[in-house]
């Protein structure tokens, strides 16, 4: 781990599939409102020019809010809106030349899937947390391959960078992730697809309590 800061909490994922333009901020702040420790930026639709102005946008307001702000997948957009880091999977950069790009303060996150191996790939290689997930059926990302509890339990023992859990997480199913030894759930729409965005991650974040 190179980063000071701390991956723990609620983490959100500001997905723009769920957040047209006029939701994106009012949401993220209300998640904020709500608990959430951590936001993500994820999208995959936008050109680059609308992408920018969002992501800035949010990071203004995560700086203004005292919430970690996280880009998926974009290294130069990371930088350039001046996140705290960025989160990537295995078909983005590698973790190395997304740190020369970054630098040693930024936070970056590798999704490890179901893979425990990999964790310790990216932890050697000093990854600021790791993601496993999805643990449950997600309607975001059907596909996405399953990780199973045992699997938590066995990282706690192995890593010393935080863990994070993903995937189809509720608010009643979250706390056994917690117990296994998650220091954080991602969730994109349980918090993002529900009506009442502050009160769905207070509900999450009370899981931390
Ligand atoms: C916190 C967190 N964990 C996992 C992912 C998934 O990342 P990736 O495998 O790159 O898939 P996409 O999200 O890019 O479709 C994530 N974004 N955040
Ligand atoms: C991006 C991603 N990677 C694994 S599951 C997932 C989607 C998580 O979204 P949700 O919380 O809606 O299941
Ligand atoms: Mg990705």
């Amino acid at each position: 781990m190179v980063s000071q800061l701390h991956v723990a909490g609620l983490y959100v994922i500001a997905d723009t599939h769920y957040l047209d333009d006029t939701r994106l901020i009012d949401a993220v702040a209300q998640a904020i409102a709500g608990g959430a420790r951590v936001i993500q930026y994820r999208d995959k639709k936008h050109a680059a020019t609308e992408r920018t102005r969002q992501a800035s946008e949010l990071a203004a307001l995560c700086r203004r809010r005292g919430a970690l702000f996280i880009v998926n997948d974009d290294v130069a957009l990371a930088k350039e809106t001046r996140a705290d880091g960025v989160h990537l999977g295995r078909e983005d950069v590698p973790l190395a030349e997304a740190r020369k790009l970054l630098g040693a303060r930024a936070i970056i996150g590798v999704s490890c899937y179901n893979e425990l191996a990999r964790a310790e790939a990216a932890e050697k290689q000093e990854a600021d947390y790791i993601a496993f997930g999805r643990f449950f059926p997600s309607r975001t990302k059907p596909q996405a391959v399953q990780a199973g509890l045992d699997l938590l339990r066995e990282a706690k023992k192995k890593l010393h960078i935080p863990v994070v859990a993903i995937g189809g997480i509720t608010p009643e199913n979250g706390a056994s992730l917690i117990a296994a030894g998650a220091d954080a759930l991602a969730v994109i729409e349980g918090v993002f697809g529900q009506a009442d965005v502050r009160n769905a991650a207070e509900r999450y974040a009370q899981l931390f309590k």
